[in-house]
Parts: C-alpha cells; structure tokens; sequence
C-alpha cells in the first residue's frame, strides 16, 4: 500500500503550540499544492463524528497529552494513501511530536525530504494560543492547557529537531516575522527541494 506514495515528497512540518505550522501549511498548499495533513485536524475530526473513540481522544487532547501513537499514524496513513494519485507532494502538520513517532512512520511509509522547523517564543506561542483561543473553539487553547502543551513540546517533540538534524534536512524558519516574511523563508526551503 505504502509504495503508492513512495514518489511524492514528504515534508515534516514541526514547532511548538501557537507556532504558525498551520497558518504556513495553509499558504504552501495555495502555491505548491501539496497536501497538507494536519494530526490535530485528523483528531478533531475524529472527535466531531462523536464516536466512541473520539470521546476518548477528545479526553486526552483537553489534558495537552498526546494521543497513542497508532491512533495518529492510521488515520494519517489513511489520508496519505486517499490522496496517493493526485498528491506531489505531503505536508505533515504536528507529527512527529516525539522520536518515537518519526521512528515509526519511516516504518510504515517513508522518510521526510524536509523538516520545517518553525521556531518562534514561547511567550509569543501562549499570546498567539489564547487570541485563537477567542474565536477556535477549541478545547485546549486556555491557559492552563497551553501550559501542558508547551512543556511537553519542550520535552518530547524539540528531541525530534536534533534527530533529524543530523540527516541535514532540517530548515529552521524564524516564526516571529509576520506571516508573510515567515512564508518567504518556507517557500525557499521548499524551492532547494527540486
Ligand atoms: N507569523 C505570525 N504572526 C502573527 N500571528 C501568527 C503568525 N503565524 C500564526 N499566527 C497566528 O497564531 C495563531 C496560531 O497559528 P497556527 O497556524 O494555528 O499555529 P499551530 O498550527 O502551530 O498551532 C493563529 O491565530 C494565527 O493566526
Ligand atoms: N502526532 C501526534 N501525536 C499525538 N497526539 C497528537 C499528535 N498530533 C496532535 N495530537 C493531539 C495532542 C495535541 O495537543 C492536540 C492538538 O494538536 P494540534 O492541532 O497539532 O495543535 P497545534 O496546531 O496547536 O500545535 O492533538
Ligand atoms: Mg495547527
């Protein structure tokens, strides 16, 4: 199954909560076409249909904690192989968020031509989050579950970042600018590729 999307370019897309991973995603899909998985987005789809799997998943993301690791590889797998003839390339939005989960994925379907780091503080992450957090209806944009996120993307997903460093495919992008200088820095990472 997995060798239908071996052709197309993985790209890893990771940073902190409140980062900017899906305000760029957005802009690279409107000039590039790739398609862009996002786990979160996944999960809270998953959530929306009300099933008995989503009550449960919807339980661990109000904590900040992640998911099981099965659980976000399926469904993202699932969205690689649906989209696995029109695709050129896959922006993969929030995962890895730990080793282990890159580990598994190169398993499963392949390895990443690139990983956008997409850096910014974490004072400018928590204001971010808790402006979305006014209009997102999301379950885990209040201050105490940022809180949460925050330190375990210190501790488990900026271990990803040296991982892969030392393969060289990591292109570290200064998210403090505004969107529009971030994406200048995205689209010439994503240029280098071809
Ligand atoms: N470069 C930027 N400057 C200012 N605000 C930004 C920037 N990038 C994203 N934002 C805002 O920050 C919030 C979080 O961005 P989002 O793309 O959802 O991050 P992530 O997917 O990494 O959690 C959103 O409200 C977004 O509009
Ligand atoms: N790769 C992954 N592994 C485990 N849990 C994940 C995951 N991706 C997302 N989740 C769960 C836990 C996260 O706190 C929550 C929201 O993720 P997200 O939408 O990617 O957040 P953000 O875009 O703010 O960084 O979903
Ligand atoms: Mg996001």
């Amino acid at each position: 199954m997995a060798d239908k999307i071996k052709d197309a370019k993985i790209i890893f897309v990771v940073g902190g909560p409140g980062s900017g991973k899906g305000t760029q995603c957005e802009k690279v899909v409107e000039k590039y076409g790739y398609t862009h998985l996002s786990s979160g987005d996944l999960l809270r789809a998953e959530v929306a249909s009300g099933s008995e799997r989503g009550k449960q998943l919807q339980a661990i993301m109000q904590k900040g904690e992640l998911v099981p690791l099965d659980t976000v590889l399926d469904m993202i797998k699932d969205a690689m192989i649906a989209k696995a003839d029109v695709s050129k390339g896959y922006l993969i939005d929030g995962y890895p968020r730990e080793v282990k989960q890159g580990e598994e994925f190169e398993k499963k379907i392949g390895a990443p031509a690139l990983l956008l780091y997409i850096d910014a503080k974490s004072e400018t992450m928590v204001q971010r989050l808790l402006k979305r957090g006014q209009t997102s209806g999301r379950a885990d944009d209040n201050e105490e579950t940022i809180k949460k996120r925050l330190d375990l993307y210190y501790k488990a997903t900026e271990p990803v970042i040296a991982f892969y460093e030392s393969r060289g495919i990591v292109r570290k992008i200064d998210s403090e600018l505004p969107v529009d200088e971030v994406f200048k820095q995205v689209s010439q990472a994503i240029d280098k590729l071809k």
